[in-house]
């Protein structure tokens, strides 16, 4: 049936209505004007009722966080801060930490970035040329060298009967040998330097010293036999900051990792709706400051279930979320001290504490040194410093320096003398003279020139005929990103690293590097370099860190 309302209102065109046969509106049969727009905002109600149902069910799969002004919660934030000072302790018996291969993306202790992807199958493994250790009946002579397979090949004598011999042995390589070694030697240490991002480059003096002294008083030839330790007494010894409080100061030299946590991941985590964008953006986030995949996406896991679970809706709860996650990311059972002090009393028959600094080109290794030295000092400690680093002259000048502005005697060998030769003159110094500790520096070298690791493996081994390592402290620059966790993979399997050292942190939003290398490599971070002043060296402490890097 057809319902036509002719006459709503005068000059009004007629309404036709398809009804089942009700009238609507009139009386007459006819539908007004004034109800078709009833009937029509009636049905607008409806429909705006049915969209907003839908939306809310949609909701109901996310989180809504509510946007609030955040609070400046404390005077202290937005800078690192560490409570204590460095820890130092003794080294026992520790052991190194079992490396955590499960979860490790590779296993066979090579990088896996880049062109490091691989060592080449047609690299030259160089062959090692030892000068003369000293005659040392607590040496057994002859397994220096000898468990190095390179070694045997260069026909180099046992060094108890080359104690007087030259520093090259005096039976001739064959040519072609010899040549391979000289040339892969130094073909493979400029490759290092010239291929290391952060490498040498950067400066090799410690700031702050007006200039590196041609030789220093304190400065011990290593390897001269008859040379009398040099002692820096006469030496005006600078002063140098407590490690208790001063990291107070080092706030805001994480400001470009913050920049990434505090602004990118808090800003999108208290911003509101949170949905699948939102946290894929977060997982992003997390990506470039460089925590890796593996670790991005359990702390995302995590965030989720938490943000659920606790009903997180104010930034002030997701921020205290994103700390916890975080530190909790961080923990480790393992010390953080640095294990540098002396075993027993060496005045009365005690062992000096020794730590070996490894790293690649540039990282900071002998900065770290000089700088631990000062706090090691600063705790009324003795210390003997090991310029191990003899492909860089200039490297030794620098250790040189830091031993005499913290009146520390220094060991060192001529330029391109057996690395491990010098490492083990400090050892042998450092007990005779009873001191409590002794830092070796040792060069730079690319994790991924085997010849250079096997040195570096055999450092270790020589020093460890005379004393325990106590500590093996490998220095990563943490702009580097993902390489450095490369690194840190072929270093730990070579010369069991007992702990990290994160240099540069002050120039780098990729802070992120200290989660993964922890969790990939079971060794703790335990100091943090953050500037090139000389007490800018920090321990470190995850909670300190976290609110650092949340501002
Ligand atoms: N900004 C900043 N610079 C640092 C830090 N640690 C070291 N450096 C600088 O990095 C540069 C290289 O430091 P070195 O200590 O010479 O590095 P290295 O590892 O001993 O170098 P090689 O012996 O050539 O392998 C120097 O200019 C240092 O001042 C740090 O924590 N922050």
């Amino acid at each position: 049936m057809v319902v036509q309302a002719r006459h709503g209102f005068p000059g009004e065109p007629a309404v036709r209505v398809a009804s089942g046969g009700a009238l609507l509106g009139c009386d007459d049969g006819r539908v007004s004007t004034t109800n078709v727009i009833l009937i029509i905002v009636a049905a607008l109600v409806v429909l705006a009722v049915l969209v907003g149902t839908g939306i809310l069910l949609a909701r109901r799969r996310r989180v809504s966080l509510a946007q609030q002004e955040r609070e400046d919660t404390s005077a202290g934030q937005g800078g690192y801060r560490a409570g204590s000072g460095i820890s130092l302790s003794s080294g026992g018996t520790t052991t190194a930490p079992e490396h955590p291969v499960e979860e490790r993306t590779e296993t066979q202790g090579q990088p896996g970035v880049g062109d490091d992807a691989a060592v080449p199958r047609d690299s030259q493994r160089r062959g090692m040329v030892d000068v003369p250790l000293p005659s040392s009946s607590e040496v057994d002579d002859t397994t220096v060298g000898t468990d190095d397979d390179t070694a045997t090949t260069t026909g180099e004598p046992p060094a108890a009967e080359s104690a007087t011999a030259p520093a090259v042995p005096e039976q001739p390589l064959p040519a072609e040998s010899e040549s391979v070694a000289e040339t892969g030697t130094s073909s493979q240490r400029e490759e290092d330097s010239e291929s290391t991002a952060s490498g040498g480059a950067t400066g090799t003096v410690p700031p702050e010293t007006p200039e590196s002294p041609e030789r220093p008083e304190d400065v011990v030839e290593g390897t001269e036999a008859g040379a009398e330790p040099g002692t820096a007494a006469d030496t005006e010894v600078e002063p140098i900051e407590p490690s208790t409080g001063r990291l107070e100061r080092l706030r805001g030299r994480l400001s470009r990792s913050r920049s990434m946590f505090g602004q990118s991941v808090l800003g999108l985590l208290g911003a509101g709706d949170l949905d699948e964008d939102s946290w894929e953006e977060i997982e992003d986030t997390l990506l470039m400051a460089d925590l890796g995949a593996t670790t991005a996406s359990e702390i995302i896991e995590r965030l989720r279930t938490e943000v659920a679970a606790r009903g997180v809706r104010t930034p002030e709860q997701a921020r205290a979320l994103l700390r916890e996650v975080l530190v909790d990311a961080l923990a480790t059972t393992q010390s953080r001290a640095v294990q540098a002090l002396p075993h027993g009393d060496p005045a009365d028959g005690g062992k000096p504490a020794v730590a070996l600094v490894v790293g690649v080109n540039g990282t900071g290794k002998t900065t770290t040194t000089g700088k631990l030295a000062r706090v090691l000092v600063a705790d009324g400690r003795t210390v003997l410093l090991g310029a191990a680093d003899t492909f860089r002259a200039a490297a030794v000048e620098q250790l040189g320096t830091w031993g005499e502005r913290v009146g520390a005697e220094v060991v060192r060998g001529d330029e391109g003398a057996d690395p491990a030769s010098v490492a083990f003159e400090s050892v042998q110094r450092g007990a005779d003279s009873g001191v409590d500790a002794i830092l070796v520096d040792t060069a730079g070298r690319l994790h991924t020139k085997t010849g250079l690791m096997d040195e570096l493996g055999k450092v270790k081994r020589v020093v460890g005929k005379r004393a325990q390592v106590d500590e093996v402290l490998l220095v990563l620059d943490a702009t580097t990103g993902q390489n450095g966790l490369a690194q840190a993979r072929v270093f730990a399997d070579v010369v069991d690293v007992t702990g990290i050292v994160l240099t540069k942190l002050d120039g780098t939003a990729k802070g992120g590097i200290v989660f993964q290398v922890q969790r990939e490599l079971g060794v703790p971070v335990k100091l943090v370099g953050l500037g090139e002043g000389a007490d800018d060296l920090a321990p470190f402490e995850p909670e300190a860190f976290v609110d650092a890097l949340l501002g």
